[in-house]
């Protein structure tokens, strides 16, 4: 039996499956540092020719074993995270590399953010630090055992968030009303964590019972 954690969960999941989901997210790992690369390699033409041929050849391998949309990942396991959501999924390369741990006020994630997420020159896309917020924002309200599906997500954008430089987001619950769950949280530097870059208020709603998107 292999142990991962998650968050102050410790778990004692199946030796195959730990070995395999580590090979998932080293994998996931590999792909985002190439993802990165490529977004800042000035390389001259045979190199790029190099990259594309190379590149190919890895994705035609691996689309030989796609499981078919909307089917559980073999990785998957009730008590760990997924590995493939777009949000936080350590498999995924497209996800930005997200780790919350718990605080004593709600949830905090450290993170720097790669070439990758730039949208204007240096700073991140707005997109982006929606996506981060909707994530850790989500994490306070699951790991208070609430959860639910994001009804909104309002942010404001007060300064420039900067790649390649460690930030610091945190969240906690605002306010809980039978099945809706308002979050509060924001972006700051890891250097200066008091003052928001990208404050969120977000409100997520647990779904009925006959809720059609459960039917799944
Ligand atoms: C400690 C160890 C834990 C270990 C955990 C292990 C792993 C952790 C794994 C995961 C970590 C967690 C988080 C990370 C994951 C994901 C984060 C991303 C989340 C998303 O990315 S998720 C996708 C985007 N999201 C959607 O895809 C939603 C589409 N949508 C719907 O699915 C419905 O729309 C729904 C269900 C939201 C509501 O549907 P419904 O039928 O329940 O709605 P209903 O009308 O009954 O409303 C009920 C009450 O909410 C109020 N209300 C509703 N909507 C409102 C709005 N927009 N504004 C203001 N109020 C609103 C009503 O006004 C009423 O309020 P009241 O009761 O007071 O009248």
């Amino acid at each position: 039996m292999g142990t991962e954690a998650v968050g102050t969960l410790a778990y004692d999941a199946p030796a195959a499956k730990v070995d395999r989901r580590r090979l998932i997210e080293q994998l996931g790992d590999a792909v985002r540092g190439l993802v990165a690369a490529t977004c800042a390699a000035e390389a001259p033409p045979e190199e790029l020719e190099r990259a594309i041929a190379g590149t190919r050849q890895l994705a035609e391998g691996l689309r030989g074993f796609a499981r078919p949309l909307g089917t559980a990942s073999s990785s998957e396991d009730p008590l760990l995270p997924h590995l493939y959501p777009a949000g936080h999924g350590a498999g995924n390369p497209v996800a930005p590399p997200v780790h919350v741990e718990a605080t004593e006020e709600g949830v905090r994630s450290r993170i720097t953010l790669g070439r990758q997420y730039e949208g204007p020159r240096g700073r991140t896309h707005g997109g982006i630090s929606a996506l981060l917020l909707d994530e850790v924002l989500a994490y306070a309200s699951t790991s208070a055992g609430r959860g639910g599906f994001t009804a909104y997500l309002n942010t404001s954008y007060h300064q420039a968030v900067p790649i390649q430089v460690p930030l610091e987001i945190r969240a906690r619950i605002d306010a809980e009303d039978g099945r809706k769950t308002t979050v509060k949280g924001f972006i700051a530097l890891e250097s200066d964590p008091e003052v928001p870059l990208v404050s969120a208020t977000a409100l997520f709603v647990i779904p009925r019972a006959d809720y059609e998107g459960n039917q799944k």
